[in-house]
């Protein structure tokens, strides 16, 4: 994985609620907890999990909006925490961020055309002409008519504001787009052109998407890869297609059968989680889903899983579903028995592991 555009090690970030009432520390809110993954250049990875999970905390850090309380964040084999302002603000270039809300997220009193060629005039001074000129590319670039760089946000819909933010993050030709919620907002059928429009682009111009939803018809229908997290950890990251068609985590099984089938031939088992998101200020112990896993066995409560490798290539952390084989004791015992060649047991312990 050396060759990973990003990857992610062991990210961890602890929201200090500082000194409270009597001049008591109050508790931090763990929002994310030794996350680690990589992404390839092209590649689409997808973040899902529930409200308050850590989704966009992960996002904020990838940007270096919020500092990590510990771990690291690579981008082409250089670690972004040991960045000073000037190679920082060049190392940004490589990374940009399409947000959840086209509304907020652009200045109201800039044009199209500005709003889309300021990400640039940050670097280097352009001339009108020259301006004008990425504006108009840029527009056409992501379907909008370059004569609409002339036009106030308040001036275009919902679509045609995103397609703008989408404008604005390609103006400085990363490697590299975080989308957080980035179709949310956006009514059913413009979800799907502006999903149509970043799978285009990505063709195209070869960028990798980290892409955060909660929605998970939008993951299946842009994901190579999908990491589900839950409280702040990873519990499983599978490519899309295994993820949909057989999910191994309790969780991430629940996750789906909560989802709409857009499909009425494709039948989903019922696997209800009940309860609710516990607080990620005193989280259960052990596995942290414990308390609303109707699998859960006595090991859940008491012993943190460990993410464990399957054979075909996906991570999975759960006692039950994927247990960790104790390798040394495995691998001793074969030592006194060297008539078995192979441990059909170990070989499903073999596979790609998105570990860095
Ligand atoms: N600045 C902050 N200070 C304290 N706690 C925070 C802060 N930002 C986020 N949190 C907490 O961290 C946890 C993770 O939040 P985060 O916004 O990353 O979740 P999310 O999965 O993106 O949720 P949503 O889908 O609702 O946006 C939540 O419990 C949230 O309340």
């Amino acid at each position: 994985m050396s060759g990973s555009l990003l990857k992610v090690e062991s990210l961890t970030k602890h929201y200090g609620r500082g000194t409270g009432f009597l001049r008591k520390t109050e508790p931090a809110v763990r929002a994310v907890e030794d996350v680690s993954f990589s992404v390839e250049a092209g590649e689409t990875l997808c973040i899902v999990g529930e409200s308050g999970c850590g989704k966009s905390t992960v996002a904020r850090l990838l940007m270096r909006i919020v500092e990590p309380t510990a771990g690291r964040v690579i981008i082409d084999g250089v670690d972004i925490a040991g960045l000073k302002s000037h190679a920082l603000r060049a190392w940004r270039r490589r990374m940009q961020m399409v947000f959840q809300d086209p509304y907020s997220s652009l200045n109201p009193r800039l044009t199209a055309g500005q709003i889309i060629t300021e990400p640039v005039e940050n670097f280097e001074r352009l001339r009108r002409k020259q301006s004008q000129a990425l504006a108009a590319e840029l527009l056409r670039k992501v379907g909008l008519a370059p004569d609409m760089m002339h036009r106030l946000p308040s001036e275009l819909s919902g679509g045609q504001r995103q397609r703008l933010g989408i404008a604005r993050a390609l103006a400085l030709q990363p490697s590299l787009i975080i989308a957080d919620e980035a179709v949310s907002a956006l009514d059913v059928s413009v979800q799907a052109q502006i999903l149509n429009l970043l799978m285009d682009l990505q063709q195209q111009l070869g960028i990798a998407f980290v892409f955060i939803s909660h929605d998970l018809s939008v993951v299946e229908h842009i994901g190579h890869r999908v990491a589900v997290m839950y409280l702040g950890r990873i519990v499983e990251l599978a490519s899309c297609e295994a993820l949909f068609a057989m999910p191994v985590h309790p969780y991430t099984e629940a996750l789906i059968a909560a989802a709409p089938v857009p499909d009425p031939t494709r039948v989903r088992r019922e696997v209800p989680v009940e309860g609710e998101v516990p607080s990620p200020i005193n989280p259960p112990s052990g596995c942290t889903f414990h308390p609303r896993c109707p699998i859960a066995v006595e090991r859940c409560r008491i012993e943190r899983p460990p993410l464990v490798p399957m054979a075909d290539g996906r991570v999975v952390a759960c006692h039950v579903r994927a247990p960790a084989l104790d390798i040394h004791a495995e691998c001793s015992r074969k030592d006194a028995d060297r008539s078995e060649a192979v441990n059909p047991e170990l070989s499903f312990a073999v596979g790609r592991s998105d570990f860095p």
